[in-house]
Parts: structure tokens; sequence; C-alpha cells
């Protein structure tokens, strides 16, 4: 049973210093693009670290010329020596500090860049599986520990390495026995580093788990501002906040905890050293074996050695703990986009705007379906409205049409052709959405609608705004078209909102037309407005509507029910009221519920 233990925690840390090294083998081969600034740099500074080494030598030297040989002239050459290698030490050492400076910003802009590609490349479930707040501290916490391994902790483990060793070896020329006291403290470092290296490393991972969890609270809360308002819950979502942060104190606290112990430890191992080496070195230099400068110049090297030991845990330290948080970026980077292009995809110029489906099945989870067996036929340019009850899979079905999902059986078409053939941004290209909740950016209003149409001129940027009946309002805006949207535009109102939506899918021009929703949440008048710029938007397209409000799709070509996922009836309004069912069901309900609010 024993033996079970510490064979599992054997593999354990064998596995543990493996990933150990993958990972810091992967932080290294970020910086290939900048090796040569690297390794100069790394050069630069193993120089400046040999400088360093030969300091104590020249102190020996110096002191020695004052107390054997009494010679002032070679006493006058040594200071000068010593103070050439100084200046020395200091070039080596600017240009060492500024390249790895420069290489570690260089990889932190490039890995920022790189992350934020790949997240606009993950498919919708991604984001629908993770809070934004957590998706956002990758980009700027995480990063930033790579940064600290990368410019910091690697380079330095060489220099460091170096130097230890060359004091090592300086110190055995010196006087072999005195070393040999220095060399007793090696095992139990060790022994300390590993144990502690472990734990803090977990506990790195921990921290950023937990910085990510407050931004991730924080961005909730201010991204809904207006319900926490509302609801006046400000004080509530203080205290969600306050937990969070605490909790990460909490952490850190045990890092610091750690971190400190172990430091503290290593500290007074290395200073008892030094005293024995004081004391015995002292009896050597009576005995006549040693002379004051070999004294001297060995108490340096043990303090080389000594700082070099301790640098090196802290850098096993620093190392742990970056690697704690490039996981999570290295995990981030290895989510394999859901959707992708097959080898065989093609570009679409122009679609006539016929949508199939054949026999499609989707699930979000395994085993619960949300569309079963779902065959459709939509000729180009029909309007067909998507009905049912809530949680049916009206959204679902429309997702599948610009491949925010794949259906796991089935297959859609457009013109004939299978979407999963044809390349996403073409595909997306000729399909517009306008939501129910409108995203608007933090720019001018005219950069929203340019959106739906990057190289758009202003004329085209105009006509679109006025047939979407919304340059009225913008004229009347100060700065007109270029007003800054507020952050979600919340100067703007839910109709305003709708317009500019509706703007930006006119300019877009697109064959297919997602409408989800789009007026449900307005009241008559601003309803009326968007009602008009959406029949002016939905003319020679292929448009599918999402409406609860069955009074606004009485004039679809067509009406899809859907229950339970599964199309049950279609038809014209008409054709679905005389056969009874459940648009009818939904209908009359609906017509009574309108006439008692009256
Ligand atoms: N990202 C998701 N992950 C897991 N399940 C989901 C996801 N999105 C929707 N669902 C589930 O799929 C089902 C269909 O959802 P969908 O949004 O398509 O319905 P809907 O008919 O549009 O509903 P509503 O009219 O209320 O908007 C629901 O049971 C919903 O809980």
């Amino acid at each position: 049973m024993k033996t079970n233990v510490l064979n599992q925690e054997n593999t354990s840390q064998k596995s543990d210093a493996k990933t150990l090294w993958l990972a810091i083998r992967r932080i290294f081969r970020l910086s290939k693009p900048y090796r040569l600034k690297f390794y100069v740099a790394t050069v630069l500074a193993v120089a400046s670290s040999a400088v360093g080494l030969s300091v104590p030598l020249g102190l020996k030297a110096l002191l020695d010329s004052v107390f054997q040989s009494a010679d002032a002239d070679l006493l006058n050459l040594i200071a000068l020596i010593l103070f050439g290698l100084f200046v020395g030490q200091a070039f080596l050492s600017f240009g060492s500090t500024y390249w790895l400076e420069w290489v570690g910003e260089r990889v932190v802009t490039d890995l920022r860049k790189r992350l934020y590609e790949h997240l606009q490349r993950l498919g919708f479930r991604y984001f629908s599986d993770k809070r934004l707040g957590e998706i956002t501290s990758r980009l700027t916490n995480d990063v930033g520990s790579v940064r600290t391994a990368l410019t910091n902790a690697l380079p330095q483990t060489i220099t460091v390495t170096f130097s230890l060793l060359g004091s090592i070896a300086l110190m055995i020329m010196l006087n072999w026995r005195l070393s040999l006291i220095v060399f007793l403290t090696v095992p139990v470092v060790t022994l300390l580093t590993r144990y502690f290296g472990g734990k803090i490393r977990k506990l790195s991972r921990d921290i950023q788990d937990d910085l990510a969890d407050s931004t991730a609270v924080a961005e909730d809360a201010l991204g809904a501002i207006r319900i926490v308002k509302a609801f006046a819950r400000e004080v509530y979502e203080v205290g969600r906040y306050t937990e969070s942060v605490e909790n990460l104190f909490q952490t850190s606290r045990k890092k610091i905890l750690l971190t400190s112990l172990f430091w503290s430890g290593i500290s007074v191992m290395f200073m008892t050293t030094l005293v024995i080496i004081f004391w015995y070195g002292g009896l050597e230099v009576l005995a006549g074996r040693l002379t004051t400068g070999d004294l001297v110049a060995f108490i340096f090297y043990a303090f080389s050695i000594s700082r070099s030991i301790s640098q090196m845990s802290r850098l096993y330290t620093d190392i742990n703990s970056a690697v704690g948080a490039s996981d999570r970026i290295f995990e981030l980077l290895d989510e394999i986009p859901e959707i992708q292009d097959s080898s065989d995809a093609i570009a679409i110029d122009q679609i006539e705007g016929r949508v199939e489906f054949r026999k499609v099945w989707f699930a979000y989870e395994k085993e619960r379906p949300v569309l079963k067996d779902i065959s459709l036929d939509i000729l180009a340019g029909e309007t067909v409205a998507v009905v049912g009850p809530s949680g049916a899979g009206k959204t679902t079905l429309i997702n599948l049409i610009p491949r925010f999902f794949d259906p796991q059986k089935g297959n859609i078409l457009i013109d004939g052709n299978d979407i999963r053939h044809i390349k996403k941004k073409s595909l997306r290209e000729h399909i517009a959405i306008v939501p129910q909740d409108v995203h608007l950016f933090g720019t001018s209003i005219k950069e929203n609608i340019r959106y739906g149409k990057l190289d758009a001129a202003d004329d085209e940027i105009r006509r679109a705004a006025a047939d979407a009946n919304a340059l009225e309002f913008i004229e009347q805006i100060p700065q007109g078209l270029d007003a800054k949207v507020g952050e979600k535009g919340v100067k703007l109102s839910g109709g305003q909102r709708q317009r500019l939506a509706i703007a930006r899918a006119l300019l877009k021009d697109p064959g297919i037309l997602l409408l989800d929703e789009a007026t449900s949440s307005l009241d008559s008048e601003s309803e009326a407005q968007v009602q008009e710029a959406l029949e002016r938007l939905m003319q020679n397209r292929t448009t599918f509507i999402i409406a609860h409000r069955l009074s606004t799709v009485q004039h679809s070509d067509r009406i899809i029910v859907i229950e339970q996922g599964e199309i049950v009836q279609q038809g014209s309004h008409s054709e679905l009221l005389t056969k009874g069912g459940l648009y009818k069901q939904l209908y009359e309900m609906q017509f009574r519920e309108e006439n008692v609010a009256r």
C-alpha cells in the first residue's frame, strides 16, 4: 500500500517535471522569430556575469599587492582595471537588459495578437461555455506571466547557472577544503526547492483562475449595469465582487506565505554557511594556508554562490508561476475551432437564396436533440416565418444557416451547395442578421452602419440609413452620423438601435436575411417605423423571421410551426388557420390576449 503511494508520488513528480519542461519549451518557442536578439542579449548577460566573476580575483590581487608585495604602482593599475571592469559590466548589462525586455514585449504583443485571432476563429459553443471576463483575463493577466518567464526567468537561469558554476570552480581553485562547507548545503536546497516549487506552481494557477473569476464577475455586472441599477443591486454586486477578490487575496496570501518561508529558509542557511566560512577561513589564514586576498576573494565567491542559489530558487518559483499561467494560454491556443473550412470549400460570389434543410438533426448536448429530422425547401426570395412555443428550437434552426453550429446529421444547402463546402467567410458575406438585442460598437453611428460593408462610401451609408428610417433621428443628433455611440449604445432607444441594425444589413445587401424577434421589444410607434424599414430590407431576398407576435408574420409567404424541435405544420396564414392545430391555438390565444390588453 505504502509503496503504491510512493510510486504514485514518484510518477506524478516525473510527469510534473515533464509538463514543466514542455511548458518552458513552448514559452521559449514563442521567441523564435527574435532568436538572434535573444541570443545576443543572453551572450551579453553571460559576459556581464563573467566580468562579475573576475571582480573578486581583482580584489584579491589588489589586497595582495598591498599586504604581500606592498607595491603602490601595481595597486594603482589594479584599481584602474577594476574600474574598467565595472564600466564594461554596466555596458554589457545595459545591452542585455534592453534586448531581453525588447524580446519580452515583442513576444507578449505577438501572443496577444495570436490569442485574439484564435479567439475570433473559435465557434459559438466556446463562447457560450465561458464567461467573457475569464477570456479577457487570459489576454491580459496570463500573457503578462509568460513575459516574466521569458524576459526574466529563462535568461537569468542561464546567467545564474554560469556564475554559479564559475564561482564554484574558482572557489575550489582557491581552497577546496573551505569549498566543501558550501557544498554541504546543496542537497538541502535542492529538496526544499522541489517541494516548494510544485506547491507554488499549483497556487499560481489558482491565482490566475481567481483573477479570471473576479474579472468575470465585474464584467458581468458592469455589462448589465442597467439591470443592476433597475433592481438596486449595487450593494449586492459589490458583495459579489468583494467575495471574489477576497478569494484571490487568500490564494495570493498562501503563495506569499510559501514563497517567503522558502526564501527565508534558504537565506538563513546561507548566512550560517557564511559565518562558518568566516570562522574556518580565519583559521586557515592564521595557519598560513590562505592569504588575506584569498579569503576575501573566497568570501566574495561564497556570497556569489549563495546569491546564485537563492536566485535560482526564486527563478524556479517564478518559472513555476509563469508555467501555471501559461497553461491557461496554451489551453486556449490548443482549442480547435469547431467550425472550419473543409479543404475543398469554395467561395461564392453571388447567391440566389434557395435554402434547403435535408433531414437535419442537431443537439447542443449529446442525446438531447433540439432539432429533429428537419426538412425544408425554401425558394429564393421567399419570406418564411418560424413560429412555435418558447424553447422549440427556432433560433437554433436559423443559427444553422450561417454555420454558427453544424448539424450532427443531415445537410443544409444554399443554391444546391452544401454549406459545409462553402468557405465560412464567403457564406456569411451573403447572410445578414437583425437580432432582437442589437449590439452597437463604441464607435460612431457611421462606423456602426459601415460594419455591414467596410468599404462603403459615405453616401451609401447615408442612403442605407435613410432606407432604414434612421436618417431622421440621426440628423437630430448634433454630430449626426459622426456621433459616438455610448458603450452598447446606451444613448439610443431600442427602436433606434434596431433601425441602425437594419441600415447595417441593408448596406451588406445579403441574399439571405435572418430576423430574430426584430420587433418584439418595441412599442407600436417604433414598431411601425422598424416594420416599414424591415419590409424594404426584405425585398428580393430570402428571409427567415422568428416572431412571437403572430400578427407580424401573417403576410409571410410561408409559416413554419415548430414544436419540440420538429416541424409540426407549415403553410400560409390562412391555410394554417383553416387546418387548425398548434398555429391556430397560438394565434387565437394571442388574439384574445391582445383584445384583453386593449
Ligand atoms: N448554447 C446552448 N447550449 C445548450 N442548450 C441550448 C443552447 N442554446 C439553446 N439551448 C436549448 O435549446 C433549446 C432550443 O433553444 P432555442 O433558443 O432554439 O429556442 P427558441 O424556440 O428560439 O426559444 P425562444 O422563443 O424562447 O427564443 C432550448 O431548450 C434551449 O434551452
